[in-house]
């Protein structure tokens, strides 16, 4: 998978780069110092006023203030000139890049701060006047954890709209801040995208906004500025290492959402007794929002001494479930979701008691979920059936968590049915997963198919190799299934994998979900697994006639 993959029905050239509020707040460069906690670089002119803010060359426009950031691979000052020729009046920047910017700088007034992209946020909040506290912001969701977030985003906009409320949503698939679907590059955009679309979408008259807050966007500043009315956690599992290092890093970093300065409320799940970071994060959210801001939720008895909310009665409803959420005052709501998997009841249950945190009547949001059935919505590429005989689905599982939760979702119902998985992992990510999702492959399907994801610039015979290994390595061991095999490129090995599958089977196409292409060595090829998978069903399909 790859959160980058353009996505989305917006018109040509549209996307989070280039939507602005129409009526920005001019802001001096004084005011941008101290913002910045910084101050004008020695005999830098006055500079005029700045009307937007950037932090990347390419998305520059007339007006803009550049911030010239440090990155991973090179430093923004050496795109300031290019910044100034999109029209940028001003940069804000590090003492390496003022250094940078020096004698061959372009002749800007330059704001120089010890942390630039700490101070992006709250510029960009107040020159979009993004967050006003007169009553026309629209309330702002959070959904943050390993997985689950574009679902619950879904489902939390699904029910808004549901309850009468015209919707925003910012994530991995899409973002809506109107009538039309703009392209998403990120599951959380850049700091200045995040503060214009929240502007953008008050202008439009959206009352009520969802949004994904991946720990990149907490680690990089992306939400700074920003302060939610609900803040939701689902779960936290192993991913992401390669950027946090370990478990209890990227903990703390998702921990940050759920602090007064950053939510007024919080909904935390906890899966059960050994849910540590669960129980964690609902202390830690207590701790400092004050217990009465937080609805901690028991999915399974036992999972905390003390939950507010707890599920009860859960049963499964067609392909997906109904249940039922108990307060400790002994209110209730009856729930339902179409979407397959336990995973979704979950995700269902924080997109219900999120709404209900933010204010809601609670006896408007049960007619909501009796009148319109609002959890059944379509989630692109989140356990989306393809097909039924044999059961073929499409699933974003790409990590440990995620697979073991979408193979048990698919298990046929009457054990007779094998389970047929295909899947890869990204290159130049988190390696440490790679044969630990094989082994889960291994654990809980019949054939593995092991194929590639994103390879990026890595070889991907080796990353497959990875996989294949952690997969075999459980087969000795005993593990469920029958065979393990590796076949490239992707259309292939689900093309194998459906030939191999009898009616009764079910075949889970995991990793990338609702993403239409793949990126090889810099290059993106056109690939939808939902289509791949359609045709070779297809195909099976005609061939079976054919032979009759
Ligand atoms: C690993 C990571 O997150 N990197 C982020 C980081 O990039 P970087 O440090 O490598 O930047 P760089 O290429 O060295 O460039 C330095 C600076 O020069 C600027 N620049 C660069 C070139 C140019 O022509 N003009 C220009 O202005 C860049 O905008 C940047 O500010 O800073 C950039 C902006 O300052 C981010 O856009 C970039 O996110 C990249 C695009 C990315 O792919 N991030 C992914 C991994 C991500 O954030 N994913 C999460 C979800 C993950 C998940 O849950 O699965 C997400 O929220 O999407
Ligand atoms: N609550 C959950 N717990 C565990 N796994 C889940 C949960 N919800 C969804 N999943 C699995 O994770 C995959 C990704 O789901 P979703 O896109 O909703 O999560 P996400 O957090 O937005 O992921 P990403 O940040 O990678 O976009 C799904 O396709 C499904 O396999």
């Amino acid at each position: 998978m790859d959160a980058t993959a353009q996505q989305g029905t917006a018109p040509q050239g549209q996307d989070a780069q280039t939507l602005r509020p129409a009526r920005p707040r001019p802001l001096g460069l004084a005011e941008v110092a101290r913002l910045a906690g910084g101050s004008p670089a020695p005999g830098a002119a006055p500079g005029p006023e700045i009307t937007g803010v950037s932090l990347d060359s390419r998305a520059a426009r007339p007006g803009d203030l550049y911030a010239a950031l440090p990155g991973a691979r090179v430093h923004g000052a050496r795109f300031a000139a290019d910044a100034r020729r999109a029209g940028a009046v001003a940069v804000l920047t590090d003492a390496e890049g003022q250094a940078l910017l020096e004698g061959s700088g372009p002749d800007l007034p330059v704001v120089v701060s010890p942390d630039p992209r700490r101070a992006v946020g709250a510029i960009a909040a107040r020159v979009y006047g993004s967050q006003p506290q007169d009553g026309t912001a629209p309330t702002l969701f959070a959904v943050t954890g390993t997985n689950g977030k574009t679902t619950t985003t879904y489902f939390t906009n699904s029910l808004l709209r549901a309850l009468g409320h015209r919707t925003g949503l910012i994530g991995t698939i899409e973002i809506l801040a109107g009538e039309e679907s703009i392209p998403s590059r990120l599951t959380t955009p850049e700091a200045p995208h995040v503060h214009s679309l929240l502007a953008l979408m008050r202008e439009r008259g959206i009352t009520a906004a969802s949004m994904e807050v991946s720990s990149h966007a907490l680690e990089f500043h992306r939400v700074d500025g920003v302060r939610y009315d609900v803040a939701g956690f689902t779960n936290l599992t192993q991913d992401h290492l390669d950027l946090h290092g370990s478990m209890e890093e990227y903990f703390a970093v998702k921990a940050q959402l759920f602090t007064p300065e950053r939510t007024r409320r919080a909904v935390v799940l906890v899966q059960d007794a050994d849910d540590a970071w669960g129980r964690r994060a609902a202390e830690h959210a207590r701790r400092e929002l004050g217990a009465e801001s937080v609805a901690a939720v028991a999915l399974t008895p036992g999972a905390l001494p003390d939950p507010d909310w707890t599920l009860a009665d859960v049963a499964r409803r067609g392909v997906g479930h109904s249940f039922v959420l108990r307060h400790r005052d002994g209110r209730s709501l009856r729930v339902s979701t179409g979407l397959p998997g336990d995973f979704n009841v979950a995700n269902a249950a924080l997109a219900v008691l999120m709404v209900v945190a933010s204010g809601a009547d609670l006896d408007a949001v049960q007619r909501a979920l009796d009148e319109t059935d609002p959890l059944t919505t379509d989630v692109p590429g989140r356990m989306q059936l393809i097909g039924t005989e044999p059961t073929a689905v499409v699933d974003f599982a790409h990590n440990p968590d995620a697979l073991r939760r979408a193979l048990a979702a698919v298990e046929p119902p009457e054990g007779d049915g094998r389970v047929i998985v295909v899947f890869g992992a990204t290159g130049e990510r988190d390696r440490t997963k790679r044969p630990v999702m094989g082994e889960i492959a291994a654990r809980h399907a019949d054939v593995v198919v092991v194929t590639d994801d994103d390879p990026h610039d890595e070889e991907p015979a080796g990353i497959r190799e990875e996989v294949a290994a952690g997969a075999r390595a459980a087969q000795a061991a005993g593990a469920r299934a029958a065979e393990v095999l590796v076949v490239a490129p992707r259309a292939e090995a689900i093309r194998a994998a459906v030939a191999m599958a009898r009616p009764g089977d079910s075949v889970l196409v995991a990793g990338r979900g609702h993403e239409t292409v793949q990126e090889i060595r810099g290059v993106d090829h056109p690939l939808d697994d939902r289509e791949e998978l359609r045709a070779a069903l297809a195909d099976a399909q005609q061939g079976r006639w054919e032979d009759r």
